[in-house]
């Protein structure tokens, strides 16, 4: 089991302790993830990167409540996670957003639907639509908007939920490398306005690195944590960063993490062996 701690003397916003999911695949347990353990604090920026099957959705579902672990507890606030909440934002890497809706209407759809006054409905969808710079759009329909847009819209929709958490699965997977670099600087702004404690999925170990208070890399079979790395860089994050010798060596402890895992652990040694004794 990996796992770590924060430096601070407040309660975590979120710990996972000992999480592992376990899947039956025939006779054999597959262990998606194998015991992990992970504190956030509060308005903190981590983000998840690692080989893909290496259980970090698995991860991020259960904390969304979209899952169960087979063992271990996640916690937020100290609760236990029993199911989805307007406390956890969620954005996948599919914009989700309702094509039939302009960008305000998909923006306060969750508004509505929590039975929030009209008035207040349209100050918030305003404020977060002029936050993710679509105040020109917001009553455009998604068709008319190009990736990025879209995404920011997603953005701005978590947002006026007023979600003390940001739960982010590879938001940008799906755009090019120019736009996904002008998305990270926005996400980053509006989150050092707004704050927010933030998970955010990633295969981009720069997009990691850029992001984040601390970057979790995680090794597959079993799932688990590698290594955490702490990205001592100060915000506001620049393109000058991105250049300096500092955030290369980052990159390079980050990129030999993720692609330099051992291939076995304890756990799995111990189920290749259950499964060994099984076959014989
Ligand atoms: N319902 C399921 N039944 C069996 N195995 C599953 C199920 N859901 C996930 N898995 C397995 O659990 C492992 C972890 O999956 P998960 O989607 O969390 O990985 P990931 O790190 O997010 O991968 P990617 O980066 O490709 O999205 C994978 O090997 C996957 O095949």
């Amino acid at each position: 089991m990996a796992g770590t701690t924060m430096n601070t003397d407040e309660r975590p916003k979120i710990e996972i302790n000992d999480i592992t999911k376990v899947y039956e695949l025939g006779k054999e347990q597959f262990y998606a993830l194998g015991g992990v353990s992970l504190t956030l604090a509060d308005n903190e920026f981590v983000t998840v990167v690692g080989p893909s099957g290496c259980g970090k959705s698995t991860m991020m579902n259960i904390l969304a409540g979209l899952d169960e672990p087979t063992s271990g507890t996640a916690r937020v606030d100290g609760k236990l996670v029993k199911g989805p909440s307007p406390e956890r934002g969620v954005i996948f890497q599919q914009y989700a957003l309702f094509p039939w809706l302009t960008v305000r209407k998909n923006v306060e759809f969750g508004l509505k639907t929590a039975r929030v006054s009209a008035a207040e409905r349209h100050e918030r969808a305003e404020h977060f639509i002029e936050m993710v710079g679509l105040t020109q759009f917001a009553d455009a329909l998604p068709k008319m908007l190009s990736g990025g847009m879209k995404q920011r819209c997603a953005i701005a929709r978590a947002y006026a939920m007023n979600p003390s958490i940001l739960l982010m699965d590879e938001p940008f997977g799906a755009l090019d490398a120019l736009t996904r670099v002008k998305m990270q600087e926005h996400l980053l702004h509006t989150w050092e306005q707004e704050k927010r404690t933030v998970m955010f999925i990633t295969h981009d170990v720069d997009e990691a690195a850029f992001l984040a208070n601390r970057v979790v890399v995680m090794a597959a079979r079993p799932g688990r944590i590698q290594k955490i790395v702490n990205v001592d860089l100060p915000y506001p994050r620049t393109e000058e960063m991105r250049l300096s010798r500092e955030f290369a060596d980052l990159r390079n402890e980050i990129w030999h993490a993720v692609y330099h895992q051992s291939p076995k652990s304890d756990r799995t040694d111990a189920i290749t062996a259950n499964q060994e004794s099984e076959k014989s």
